[in-house]
């Protein structure tokens, strides 16, 4: 099963599925976009679109599950992307994580900013990059792969408007797309920006953007199928307090400080260490920003940047959904490219419930997670923003949770809707009850308000091997490795989802010893 949403809104559906409605029936060659061959009143039946270079042919039907977002979601489905997993077995060997999926694709934008071509390296071949690469392209810039595997070259010295329509074949795709405002703005003076996507892990607004973005003197319009936004005159940097650290807000601000006139103080930024990796690519282009304590950063605009050469910083991410899976399967996994500094909050959590990692800081180095057998111990978390306990760890450590004897509490600060992957491993045979107080010591935005954001997690459980529909793209992860980690065979659907951000997972998988096969 291939799967992609769009909400209806107010009526209207979200731009993809208008489209899908209007039965535009040529195929597009953006990854992701679909195109309907047939619609009729009584739902949307046929669906054709391209994945990779294949022509995809399944249906649209509305989505079962509940959202607490209200409105409506559809989802694509064919029975190409399912997986079968015999489960039961340790996953032993070794993995290669590459460069963050929640910084090359910024780096790439910032590439936008530049009068020169730039170079990233170690970009890792996962479907937030091919996203990103597809859009950089309708606005002009020539991508070319560089002489080592994992390298690209952007030249953004033709940068020039975009067709409306080709964006919006992306609408849906990723939460990228917003942050080409700012470079938009300062190259051309204007920019449409799709309908997001990105997980439903909650309602995700981008009020913290556009508020900024205004107080930089853009001019910005909604209209159903996106954003257009306006620079009457060149932007000009601002003070901006953010009402919650937001990664995505703070790389808003640096992307369009670095080159707005004057100073720019931004009070209550994230700080994760992808936003720091993205500065010092901002920096190497020519920028000055100081991060200061107290989360405040200071960006002095200038006239011009040029290009940069940079390695991403690797997916801590990533490293941390192979060793939480070392642990549900009772394995040993070397992550090759994982680093101790951007890991240490998960590396004290992992320690205390009982695993075992050895770091090796060579150059060509990792980490290497492990069982080291006896029963897991139950632990007291919750997730925060940097240095806390990163969100995006949390499914997979659930997962290896329902492995630890006693009970686990986790309250989730982050996103309001990020435990609805659990109710697969209830399913499974997990205990894992959810509520809506704050369960953990520090009250959050979501007490009170009827999220369920609190998991309590009752163990160790045998897990038992079941049909299961992946959610969003760590829960998804998270259910292969409860199905690896269970007895018996379970099957999963929508695997297409974890290409998001996990590069070549299946091999990676084969390469762990871990036994499934594609129907
Ligand atoms: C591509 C990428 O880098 N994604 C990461 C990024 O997402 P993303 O940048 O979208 O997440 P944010 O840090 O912005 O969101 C954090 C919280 O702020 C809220 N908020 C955010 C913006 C806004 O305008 N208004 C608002 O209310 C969100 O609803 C959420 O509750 O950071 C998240 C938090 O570490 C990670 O889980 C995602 O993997
Ligand atoms: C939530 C995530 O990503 P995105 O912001 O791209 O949806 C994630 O990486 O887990």
């Amino acid at each position: 099963m291939n799967e992609g949403r769009a909400r209806r809104q107010g009526g209207r559906l979200g731009l993809r599925n208008a489209r899908l409605v209007a039965g535009v029936t040529a195929p597009r060659t953006t990854p992701g976009h679909q195109t309907l061959d047939r619609a009729d009143p009584g739902g949307f039946r046929e669906a054709r679109w391209l994945s990779g270079n294949s022509v995809q042919i399944g249906t649209i039907e509305r989505d079962p599950r509940p959202s607490s977002l209200g409105g409506e979601f559809y989802m694509t489905r064919t029975d190409a992307d399912v997986l079968i997993v015999h489960g039961g077995l340790p996953l032993q060997g070794e993995v290669r994580v590459r460069g963050a999926k929640n910084l090359v694709p910024k780096a790439m934008v910032a590439a936008l900013l530049g009068q020169e071509p730039s170079r990233i390296r170690n970009v890792p071949d996962i479907r937030d990059v091919a996203i990103v690469k597809g859009l950089l392209q309708l606005h002009g810039v020539a991508v070319q792969p560089g002489e080592e595997p994992g390298e690209l070259i952007l030249d953004p010295q033709n940068v020039e408007r975009a067709n409306v329509a080709d964006i919006d074949a992306h609408a849906g795709s990723s939460r990228i797309p917003i942050l080409f405002c700012g470079p938009l703005l300062h190259r051309l003076g204007h920019a449409f920006i799709p309908d997001l996507g990105g997980c439903r892990i909650g309602d995700r607004p981008i009020n913290f953007h556009l508020d900024a973005l205004r107080q930089f003197g853009a001019v910005v319009e909604k209209r159903p199928e996106g954003l257009y936004l306006e620079a009457p005159q060149r932007l000009r940097g601002t003070k901006i307090q953010l009402p919650y650290p937001s990664v995505g807000a703070t790389e808003q601000v640096l992307l369009t400080a670095v080159c707005a006139e004057g100073v720019t103080e931004l009070r209550n930024a994230a700080v994760e260490p992808e936003i720091i990796d993205l500065i010092c690519v901002l920096q190497k282009m020519g920028a000055i920003i100081s991060v200061h304590t107290d989360r405040v950063i200071r960006i002095t605009g200038v006239e011009r940047l040029g290009g940069y050469d940079h390695r991403a910083l690797p997916d801590r991410l990533e490293a941390a959904s192979w060793a939480c899976a070392a642990l549900a399967t009772g394995g040993d996994i070397y992550v090759r490219g994982a680093q101790q500094k951007d890991m240490m909050t998960f590396l004290n959590v992992y320690r205390t419930i009982g695993g075992a990692f050895q770091v090796d800081d060579s150059p060509e180095g990792g980490i290497r997670f492990w069982h080291p057998g006896g029963e897991l111990k139950s632990i007291a978390l919750e997730t925060d923003v940097h240095p806390g306990f990163q969100t995006d760890w949390q499914q997979p450590l659930v997962v290896a949770l329902t492995q630890a004897g006693g009970l686990s509490i986790v309250h989730e600060t982050v996103y309001e809707n990020r435990f609805g992957f659990t109710s697969a491993l209830r399913q499974m045979g997990a205990v894992i009850q959810l509520y809506r107080e704050c369960l953990g010591g520090t009250p959050c935005r979501f007490g009170q308000r009827n999220y369920l954001h609190s998991a309590a997690i009752y163990g160790p459980t045998k897990l038992q091997g079941a049909e299961l529909v992946i959610p969003d793209l760590r829960g998804g992860f998270s259910y292969l490795i409860a199905a690896l980690a269970a007895q018996g065979t379970s099957t999963v659907h929508g695997i297409d989802l974890i290409y998001r951000g996990y590069e070549n997972f299946l091999d990676k998988l084969k390469g762990l010893g871990a036994n499934f096969e594609l129907p």
